[in-house]
């Protein structure tokens, strides 16, 4: 309910439409509950003395207030789709956009599957229960309303009939309302396991049919499908067990009316033409019941999806950014770590521990160490992927957070450790390096990487099309762009995590000598598990369980690190792939 009352403000745009669907729908009601009382005065004045031209006229007045109700029921649906559709855009905008700015962190807590239902389903039901809310929220009090007005007003002698049915409908209406509610937003849950299942089984596609792991993929999918099937079956059974248990009251006061109306026409208080009246509008009564209670229900499902839009939207987003950064001259790119510590949850363990070392513009430092040391993780904070819990990192002497992030991280160039390519073209996933990159500067970039003699063999080069996760190249290939795409900003930071593993040593010599060549004034981070990548680092740290075992040169290192000893020992022999 909070939640939707927090969405309520983006109607605002849209109000006239959300005025005038209403309108129209008055409209249409009006028209409908004119016509038992026509036809009433048709079979009791009309009909009773056989006045032809009366029944004429009248029957022509009920076409035509027929046909207006039928313009008021389209304007009504025009304008509150129109209001509905908008209203959920400007949602869907708002909360890609927040789910955008999002820290890692933050992307985490939800998981991708959940978001893609916010996105999705949540939205829609929102937007459904909005447009139900404009047209029929309406019409069906009003019909519902008016009816009881004219009953009481015209058939008063058949009141004591509505006065016990009405409130069982209500009582009914409600306790089904409460209970669906409740169990759609089990559905919406169900439904956030099917979601992240699915996305897992897509990206690791080529995984499964490699282990020839279907069965079990199949078998865990079947399992949260099962119970999505499940609650959608005990939500929905409880909305259909609605309508037939309505009917049966409204029969049963049907014949209640017949039943006191006969005596009241015997008794020759009462015309025909009333009863007949009285059970139109018994069945229009029903008719407004039953859509208020599907649009209540609507409202109700469309709660919980609401919280979890809200949820999106009200988040914090960890990474502040100053409210006035400082303007700083062009960052030139010495890196500072200062005792920083780091866990990936709060009051998690530290998996980055006392981290501190400095490397100066223009200067390469290669970071090496075990599986899980860290090595990553202490480069994403870098552009802050994540913040350090304490101590801090400084570029050029200033403390990063004092940096707007688009300043910080326009100035770095990140090649992660698995190559994230995107649908579209090489230029297109090169453009997301620089927007405005010329031909010429992806010319250069493409060299630096060796990814150019790759794009040449393409028939249509640039323009060559990628499939969604690059499915279409190799493991190198992809590398090689995603460092292309790095190269495109030329970055005064360039943070390279492991990117060069599916690269030949012939050709990532040849990367490490443009990277000299093209880039001299930048500073280099590079991750690497071949030490051959970092043998000629101004500077080399060994990881080993979140903290800086060992930190120098090669030569240095050689001599005074016991684990970068044993790394060496068991590469020995292969350093010399380097490039010079
Ligand atoms: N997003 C995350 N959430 C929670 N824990 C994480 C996350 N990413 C990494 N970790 C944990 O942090 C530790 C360090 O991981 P990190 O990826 O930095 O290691 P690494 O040295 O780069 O390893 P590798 O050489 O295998 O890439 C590991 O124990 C890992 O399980």
């Amino acid at each position: 309910m909070k939640g939707m009352l927090g969405l309520l403000q983006y109607i605002k745009p849209y109000k006239l439409f959300a005025i005038l669907g209403p309108l129209f729908m008055c409209v249409e009601v009006a028209m409908d509950l004119l016509q038992p009382t026509i036809m009433q005065m048709i079979i009791d004045t009309g009909i009773a003395n056989s006045d032809n031209a009366y029944v004429i006229k009248f029957g022509l007045f009920m076409l035509l207030s027929a046909f207006i109700g039928l313009l008021g029921g389209v304007g009504s649906s025009i304008y509150a789709t129109k209001a509905a559709v908008n209203f959920a855009t400007d949602i869907r905008r708002d909360v890609f956009r927040k789910t955008e700015q999002f820290s890692n962190r933050n992307t985490e807590s939800f998981g991708t599957g959940k978001l893609i239902t916010i996105v999705t389903n949540d939205l829609a039901a929102i937007q459904q229960a909005l447009m139900m809310t404009l047209r029929v929220f309406v019409r069906g009090p009003l019909l519902f309303i008016g009816s009881v007005v004219i009953v009481w007003m015209t058939a008063r002698e058949l009141f004591p009939v509505l006065l016990v049915a009405i409130p069982i409908l209500i009582i009914c209406i409600y306790f089904f309302s409460v209970k669906s509610g409740k169990l759609f937003g089990l559905v919406q849950k169900a439904m956030d396991l099917v979601n992240t299942k699915l996305q897992e089984s897509l990206a690791g596609i080529r995984v499964i049919k490699a282990f020839d792991s279907g069965h079990y993929e199949n078998s865990q999918f079947t399992t949260v499908n099962a119970n999505l099937t499940k609650r959608n079956l005990s939500a929905e059974q409880v909305v259909f067990t609605l309508m037939p248990i309505m009917m049966f009251v409204v029969n049963i006061a049907v014949v209640a009316g017949l039943w006191l109306g006969a005596i009241k026409v015997n008794e020759g208080s009462l015309q025909v033409g009333v009863i007949l009246a009285f059970i139109n509008y018994l069945n229009i009564m029903l008719n407004g019941l039953m859509s208020s209670s599907n649009v209540l229900m609507q409202i109700t499902r469309s709660f919980p999806s609401a919280e979890r839009v809200e949820q999106v939207l009200q988040t914090e987003i960890e990474l502040d950014e100053p409210d006035n950064p400082e303007q700083h001259s062009t960052i030139k790119g010495d890196i500072e770590f200062r005792q920083v510590n780091f866990s990936y949850s709060k009051n998690g363990e530290y998996v980055l521990k006392d981290i501190s070392f400095e490397v100066k513009q223009g200067q390469t430092v290669g970071i090496i160490g075990s599986t899980g040391s860290g090595k990553s993780t202490l480069v994403k904070l870098i552009p802050r992927l994540y913040d350090p819990d304490t101590g801090e990192i400084l570029i050029d002497g200033v403390n990063i957070k004092e940096y707007s992030l688009e300043e910080l991280r326009s100035a770095i160039g990140f090649v992660p450790q698995k190559a994230i390519l995107f649908s579209g073209t090489i230029e297109d996933n090169l453009h997301y390096g620089k927007e405005d990159a010329t031909e010429a500067e992806m010319e250069i970039a493409v060299e630096s990487a060796a990814a150019s003699e790759f794009i040449q063999a393409f028939d249509d080069t640039y323009t060559h099309t990628l499939l969604q996760g690059a499915t279409n190249l190799s493991g190198g290939q992809k590398q090689r762009l995603s460092m292309s795409r790095a190269f495109i900003r030329d970055p005064k930071i360039l943070v390279l995590d492991d990117s060069t593993s599916a690269i030949d040593a012939l050709s990532e010599a040849k990367v490490q000598q443009s990277l000299k060549q093209m880039f001299p004034q930048t500073t280099v981070v590079i991750i690497s598990a071949k030490i051959s990548s970092i043998i000629h680092a101004d500077k080399i740290l060994v990881m080993e369980d979140g903290m800086i075992e060992a930190m120098g040169t090669h030569e240095e290192l050689v001599i005074t690190s016991k684990v970068y000893q044993d790394i060496y020992a068991t590469q020995n022999g292969k350093e010399d792939l380097s490039y010079e």
